[in-house]
This record gives C-alpha cells, sequence and structure tokens, in this order.
C-alpha cells in the first residue's frame, strides 16, 4: 500500500512578493528516490525550504510528515524538523567539536538522555555512511566527502521519514560525489525516502529515478530517455 510522506496541491510558492513555482501537484510515497533539477534561481531551494518549514506555504496545499504546511505554526517547526533529516551543499558542522560530539549535540538537543543510547545511535548512523573509526576527528580534519557522510549521518539521527538534500554533491568533485552517492543510494534501499536537489547531471545518468524539475516557475516530472 501506497504511504505519501510528502503532497503538493496546486501550491504556489513565493520569495516575498514575487512568486518563484505555481501550481505544483506533487507526492511522494515512502521509500521513493526522487531527483529535483533546474538551473540556478528556478526554485529548487525555494521548494526545499517550504518542505522544511523555512518558507512559509501561502496558497494551496502542502503535507510533510503528518504535519499541514499551510496550518502548521512557527512552534510546530522543531517538530516537523525532527521527522525529516536535511542536507545542505556545505554541509554545516559545529567546527568546534569532534564528529562524535556534533551528534550529540543533535541527539540532546532533540531530548536523548541516556548515555548509552547516544553512544549505540551515534555508532549506528556512523557505521551507515561507513565513518565508524573518524568520531573523534575534528571537521577541519576530514575531506570534504568525509564531511559530507557525516552531515548524512546526522540527518539520519532521529529515523527520518524524509531525507531532503539540497545540492548535496555542490562542493565535491566527481569521484567524492559518487561517493556519497553511493551511501545516499544505500540508505535509500534501506528504506530511507529521498529528495534530492542537484546539477549534476552526470549523478541522474548514473542513478536515474524519478525526476522533477523546476523551469520557468513551473515543476514537472522528467521522463529520462533511454538510449
Ligand atoms: N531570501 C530570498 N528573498 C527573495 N528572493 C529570493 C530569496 N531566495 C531566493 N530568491 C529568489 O527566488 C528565486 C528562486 O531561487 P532559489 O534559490 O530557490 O533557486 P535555486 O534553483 O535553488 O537556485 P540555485 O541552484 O542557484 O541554488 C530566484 O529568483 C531568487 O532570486
Amino acid at each position: 500500500m501506497s504511504e505519501p510522506v510528502l503532497q503538493l496541491k496546486d501550491a504556489t510558492i513565493y520569495q516575498g512578493e514575487s512568486m518563484v513555482l505555481s501550481n505544483i501537484n506533487f507526492e511522494m510515497q515512502k521509500g521513493d528516490f526522487v531527483y529535483l533539477i533546474g538551473k540556478t534561481g528556478s526554485g529548487k531551494s525555494s521548494f526545499m525550504k517550504t518542505l522544511y518549514g523555512d518558507l512559509e506555504l501561502t496558497e494551496g496545499e502542502g503535507s510533510v510528515v503528518d504535519f499541514n504546511l499551510r496550518t502548521m505554526k512557527e512552534k510546530d517547526i522543531p517538530f516537523l524538523r525532527r521527522k525529516l533529516g536535511v542536507v545542505f551543499q556545505d554541509f554545516k558542522l559545529l567546527p568546534d567539536r569532534t564528529v562524535n560530539s556534533n551528534l550529540e549535540f543533535v541527539l540532546r538537543a532533540t531530548g536523548w538522555k541516556d548515555k548509552v543510547d547516544i553512544k549505540q545511535k551515534i555508532e549506528s548512523v556512523l557505521d551507515k555512511v561507513d565513518m565508524k573509526t573518524k568520531g573523534f576527528k575534528f571537521p577541519h580534519e576530514l575531506s570534504g566527502g568525509e564531511q559530507q557522510r557525516i552531515a548524512i549521518a546526522r540527518a539520519l539521527l532521529n529515523d527520518p521519514e524524509l531525507i531532503l538534500a539540497d545540492e548535496p554533491t555542490g562542493n565535491l568533485d566527481p569521484q567524492t560525489s559518487i561517493e556519497v552517492m553511493e551511501v545516499l543510494q544505500d540508505i535509500n534501499k534501506n528504506g530511507n525516502t529521498i529528495l534530492m536537489a542537484t546539477h549534476d547531471y552526470a549523478l541522474l545518468l548514473k542513478y536515474p529515478s524519478k525526476t522533477l524539475k523546476c523551469d520557468q516557475n513551473k515543476v514537472f516530472e522528467v521522463v529520462q530517455r533511454k538510449n
């Protein structure tokens, strides 16, 4: 049976007064891997921001996990974010503490208290991104690809129902992009639902999946041609 984790119905997204994307109709089911593509400025980040509550949805209908984007209040946003894993282009790790402390910080901020549970959870997410031996390192001691794998581990901490990755390979060279993509593919195979905004057409060709395109204020599904 299909389980929608994300639904948009005639949703229109604005940045201030200007309309960025209009009448979006889109649904994602549990377990999907969907790309969001489009030129610079076409609205990919605005789309993502709407989904994680950084940009208010003021027109149309939208729900993400169990949250109604139209009726959700400011105070609900932290609870929405707990059900999401968000990954950014620039990793956003805290530079003043180790990988383990970065992960512990998020767990404590989201209500985890038991030391043993915290340690086990950290080990389990680091294992998923193949970084089990790097917990004691500081972010600056890691390569870009390793930092992004830690950011993905961080996104997995609260068993998210949906992972939103906004240009996760945007700062990485092609080979490292593939390594990070392999991690995202693995966690998708293990049941995680992922929406990934990207510019990187080489990744789309190597790992074909359902693809949405933002263009001229619209969002539509593109069908990949098989040669
Ligand atoms: N904070 C903001 N305030 C006003 N306008 C904004 C803001 N952020 C983005 N915009 C505008 O909204 C439009 C869509 O931008 P957005 O960042 O969503 O595009 P994008 O496809 O993610 O681009 P990129 O690939 O460069 O990140 C652009 O015209 C941009 O100038």
